[in-house]
């Protein structure tokens, strides 16, 4: 993670909320630091009512675990922080206990560009009990992010019916690495390229352009600026034709087309910006094509998302590429995805693994407890359905029964004769040694588009998708039931009703 690490000089330790610094303190007090822990990070609903979720961000946590390391400048800030009354916060032995941390977890994680559902645990983390919490917040920040953007991209790339998507968002970015971050997972979502260059730099991202109306507007008149354009970038003309009159700016556009076809140059297309977009994409799809410019391409931009980008293709709109940026790069319509980051389980001074729950009100909040695999079954190629069960259960059997955590009525029985199973999540670190071969942004891009082919269409419809079953086995979701009875009898809730 490059630019985060130039831009915050050194390490990344303290990018954490304080709470976890003070969970890990007591931790350290009691005795508990190194007592293993197992985390889970997942979400509970699709963002954007979707029907699917695309998993981004695991480049940026190894990134972020390779170098998961208290600097001298970190702990001589954490030393000097004071309680109300005056006195450090932070022993010195803590302090020393933080100098000498060692990164040592495991991790598993689903892999960037997997489709993911509610439930999954997107990434598991098995470590010392200081360290796992210590995590818990970069790794909801990474994660949240990315995969929230992606899947914003997969949804506006799915609109778009295979014409290719610009990201234009840098400008109405959430600030530096907002941008960053966003460019890298439209094009892991389908973008096919970004105006962001720094992104092109530092992802190996392709990186493309049009020109704006400043251009066009520091000339006396549209068709100079159009045949100067073509003296710098003959081989690159997308013209803006909409910064006065767009039907008189197409014919501008013609025009200069025609003197670049004179020097064996061609016109590559011109670009919508504003107005009735079906209206004019039309009017200049017939105008290009009556004078000889059936290839020039139409680019449409203008606060599209993928309901508009929907709408125009309804339209009949002649629109080859489609430039998003604002709302893509912000999540416009849900700004966050809301994944949590929960204990599963703990293991006890003999070494064995309890499992953990928390109790809420709300069925979506109870967390799925114990050390979890997740399983993806198949059959000729398409997905059927997804189980989460506890580790070591026997995959090999011919029956499952999978239940829906919050409405155990949605069940389904999966013959698992003749499927295809894939556990999803892959080792990524082993006691701190990273041991996942990482692809390149490409081929995460292209694990993402099969991916996404993998699942039935009605489950990416933009609008009342068809649900995809996930579930809980049996035997897991029943320890959940019983975690859950055993929690609330403990803490005699009977007394407060
Ligand atoms: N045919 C169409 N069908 C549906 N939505 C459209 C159509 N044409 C344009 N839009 C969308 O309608 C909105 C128009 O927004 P707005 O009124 O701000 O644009 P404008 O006035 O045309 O352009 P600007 O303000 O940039 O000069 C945009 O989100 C655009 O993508
Ligand atoms: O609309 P977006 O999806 O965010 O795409 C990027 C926008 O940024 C540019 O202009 P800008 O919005 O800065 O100015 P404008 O509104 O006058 O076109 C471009 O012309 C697009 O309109
Ligand atoms: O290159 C473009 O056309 C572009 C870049 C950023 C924002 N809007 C448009
Ligand atoms: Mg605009």
């Amino acid at each position: 993670m490059k630019i985060t690490r130039d831009l915050y000089q050194g390490s990344l330790a303290l990018l954490t909320d304080f709470y976890q610094l003070t969970m890990a303190y007591a931790y350290w007090k009691s005795g508990k630091g190194e007592q293993q822990a197992v985390f889970n990070l997942s979400f509970r609903k699709h963002p954007f009512q979707s029907g699917f979720t695309l998993a981004a961000g695991l480049d940026y946590l190894i990134d972020f675990c390779r170098n998961f390391r208290f600097d001298e400048d970190d702990l001589a800030y954490l030393s000097e922080m004071k309680t109300k009354d005056g006195n450090p916060t932070f022993e010195t032995g803590f302090i020393e206990y933080l100098r000498k941390l060692e990164f040592a977890c495991d991790i598993e994680a689903v892999e960037e560009g997997t489709v993911v559902f509610p439930h999954i645990p997107l990434v598991k983390v098995t470590g010392p009990l200081i360290q796992c919490q210590l995590l818990e917040t970069p790794l909801l920040n990474i994660i949240n992010f990315q995969t929230l953007i992606a899947t914003k991209a997969a949804r506006i790339c799915f609109a778009a019916q295979g014409k290719s998507v610009l990201e234009f968002g840098l400008r109405r970015a959430q600030g530096i690495d907002g941008a960053l971050a966003a460019s890298r997972a439209s094009y892991i979502g389908g973008c096919s390229a970004t105006s962001n260059v720094m992104a092109g730099k530092l992802f190996g991202i392709p990186v493309s352009g049009t020109h704006a109306h400043s251009w066009i507007m520091s000339f006396d008149s549209e068709l100079e600026a159009f045949k100067a354009y073509a003296e710098a970038f003959p081989d690159h003309c997308v013209f803006l034709v909409d910064t006065y009159d767009t039907i008189k700016g197409v014919a501008n556009a013609i025009e200069v087309g025609r003197i670049l076809r004179e020097k064996g140059r061609e016109l590559v297309g011109i670009r919508i910006d504003s107005g009735d977009l079906a209206y004019y994409s039309n009017i200049a799809r017939e105008m290009l094509d009556q004078a000889g410019f059936p290839n020039a391409k139409i680019v449409a931009s203008n606060d599209l998302d993928e309901h508009i980008i929907t709408s125009l293709i309804v339209q009949d709109a002649s629109i080859d590429v489609w430039g998003v940026g604002t709302k893509l790069v912000t999540a416009f319509d849900q700004p966050a995805l809301g994944a949590v980051y929960k204990l599963a389980a703990i293991q006890t001074s003999e070494g064995k693994w309890e499992p953990r729950v928390k109790v809420s009100q709300q069925a979506i909040k109870i967390n799925v407890p114990g050390r979890q695999q997740v399983f993806r079954f198949s059959k000729n190629g398409r997905a059927v359905a997804d189980m989460i069960c506890l580790e070591g259960s026997d995959v090999g059997r011919d029956q499952f029964t999978i239940l829906d955590p919050i409405d155990p009525t949605r069940m389904k029985k999966i013959n698992t004769k003749g499927l295809e199973v894939e556990s999803l999540l892959k080792p990524i670190f082993q006691k701190g040694q990273k041991v996942y071969e990482r692809p390149n942004i490409h081929e995460i891009k292209q694990k993402a588009q099969r991916n996404l082919e993998y699942f039935d269409k009605t489950h990416k419809r933009l609008v009342n998708p068809h649900i995809y079953p996930v579930g809980l086995e049996e035997s897991l979701y029943q320890l959940r039931n019983s975690l859950v009875f055993k929690m609330k009898n403990n803490d005699g809730e009977e007394n407060h009703i």
